[in-house]
């Protein structure tokens, strides 16, 4: 099939490569020209494990092309993606301003003689289908008067659920596909453009268009609520002597329950769960429904996000002023460069305004965050580089080059052997063997007072 993908950034690229490698011809656009110039080099600009390679191939073979011009990509396409951005705006609802710019576009350079499937990948709220496709008519009607532009496109939902760090394996072999439409057409395009991601069993699951785009922000809330669910059973551990780590396992291991999304730390970051949370509550205030969860779980994680900061100001009697700390951890999770909502920037801005100074080591994730803080921090090239004359190492990502280090590079690089964890990288029986103070997320403060 022939394919557009509009908005080339994490699910843009993903999408396209991941539809290109399944032997469809695909265009991807982008209203960023330096993104463009550098993918047609053969560049790939995020940094998302077996992308490359795949990115490389498509690319090499023609089926995966680059383009400034919505006008050049949609030419002849059968199925148009919009995988752009929906931040929140300033009360918290999705912005669609990106998507109905592009609907806006489309009116005017749809061909009424293709029919052609719009298909909604980005995170909007219910209804964004039916302005999708009332915006694509109203701009015809200005823009292509006489035309009958109505009947040669559908608007479909299907919303993306990969995670960063795997999201080719999570598009290749996605546990389901949420398809939002009732239009017969649609459902036969998208029928046969997914069934290759399939093969395993796994549903294609067709519904209408609102509960689909409601299918989205349930999916992130609900893992949201997990997540904070599970960080104040480390608060209640921490205040009662119990284990998180044991408490994890022991709920986890209940099928209804599941292991999955169940690990305590700083709180959830990224550019989704916290925009979506927010959207979806905004959602609810729109139709006068108080959805109270949704509140105590933004509440949680504002509170996580900084639950290290306390702690480490006890250990230094509430002074952090010309203390210095090495942070490992930039990226909002492990194996991504991407540093939306990283639970880290909080931590850094936290302790700058005490006065501290700080030093911080990523493997990826280092160049977004010299475009965020400049000079304000030190950028070590290596984790050991970082922590020269540091008062004490932080850990806010899980990277898994920081979960077995060399303890004693560690320790004769820091002033002193200690330690805040706020991810659970390591075991709390090793610190104490190992004579450290160490800290983390609910479990016992291994104390080498
Ligand atoms: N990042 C993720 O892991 C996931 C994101 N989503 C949703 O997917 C959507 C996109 O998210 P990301 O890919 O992370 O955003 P992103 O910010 O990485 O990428 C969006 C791209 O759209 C481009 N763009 C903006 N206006 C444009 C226009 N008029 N024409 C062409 N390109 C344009 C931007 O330059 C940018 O490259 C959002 O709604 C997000 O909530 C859904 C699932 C996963
Ligand atoms: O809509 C989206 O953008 C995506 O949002 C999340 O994916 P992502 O944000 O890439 O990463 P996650 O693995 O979900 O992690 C999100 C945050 O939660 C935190 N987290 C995750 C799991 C856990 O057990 N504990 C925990 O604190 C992570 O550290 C991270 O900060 C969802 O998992 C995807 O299904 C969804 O498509």
């Amino acid at each position: 099939m022939k394919i557009a993908v509009i908005g080339t950034g994490y699910v843009g690229l993903v999408t396209g490569t991941c539809f290109a490698e399944t032997g469809n011809v695909v265009t991807c656009v982008d209203v960023d020209q330096q993104k463009i110039n550098k993918l047609n080099a053969g560049e790939i600009t995020i940094y998302e494990p077996g992308l490359e390679k795949l990115f490389l191939r498509n690319q090499k073979e023609g089926r995966l092309k680059f383009t400034q011009s919505l006008a050049d990509a949609i030419v002849d396409a059968q199925i148009i993606f919009l995988a752009l951005p929906t931040p929140p705006g300033a009360d918290g609802a999705a912005d669609l301003k990106y998507i109905l710019g592009v609907a806006n576009d489309l009116g005017k350079l749809l061909n009424p003689n293709n029919y052609v499937v719009i298909v909604d990948k980005s995170t909007v709220p219910v209804g964004t289908a039916d302005k999708v496709h009332n915006a694509i008519v109203a701009s015809a009607t200005i823009h292509q008067a006489g035309k009958n532009i109505e009947h040669c496109f559908d608007v479909v939902s299907n919303p993306e659920f990969l995670r960063e760090g795997v999201a080719v394996d999570d598009f290749m072999k996605p546990d389901r596909v949420v398809i939002g439409t009732t239009a017969p057409k649609a459902i036969k395009v998208m029928n046969d453009l997914y069934t290759p991601f399939v093969r395993q069993g796994n549903p294609l699951i067709f519904m209408d268009e609102k509960s689909a785009e409601l299918t989205k922000y349930a999916a992130n809330a609900f893992l949201a609520v997990k997540i904070s669910f599970m960080n104040e059973i480390a608060q209640m551990c921490e205040r009662l002597g119990a284990d998180v780590d044991m408490v994890r396992k022991g709920i986890g291991s209940d099928d209804r329950i599941g292991k999955r999304f169940l690990f305590p730390g700083i709180g959830y970051g990224g550019s989704c769960f916290p925009k979506d949370v927010q959207a979806l509550a905004k959602t609810a205030d729109d139709i006068n429904y108080d959805f109270k969860i949704l509140d105590a779980v933004m509440d949680v994680n504002a509170m996580q996000k900084l639950h290290l900061i306390p702690k480490i100001k006890k250990y230094f009697n509430n002074n952090l002023k010309g203390k210095h700390f090495a942070l490992w951890g930039l990226a909002f999770k492990p194996n991504t460069d991407d540093v939306r909502e990283a639970p880290a920037y909080y931590m850094i801005d936290a302790l700058l305004a005490e006065g501290a100074t700080i030093a911080v080591f990523d493997p990826e994730a280092i160049n977004n965050t010299i475009s965020v803080y400049g000079n304000k921090i030190v950028y070590a090239n290596n984790q050991y580089e970082a922590l020269f004359n540091a008062d004490a190492l932080l850990i806010a990502t899980e990277w898994n080059e920081f979960r077995t280090p060399d303890f004693e590079k560690i320790s004769s690089a820091l002033k002193n052997k200690l330690i805040f964890d706020g991810r659970n990288v390591f075991d709390p029986a090793q610190m104490q063997e190992l004579g450290y103070h160490y800290e983390s997320i609910g479990r016992k403060i291994i104390s080498n007072k």
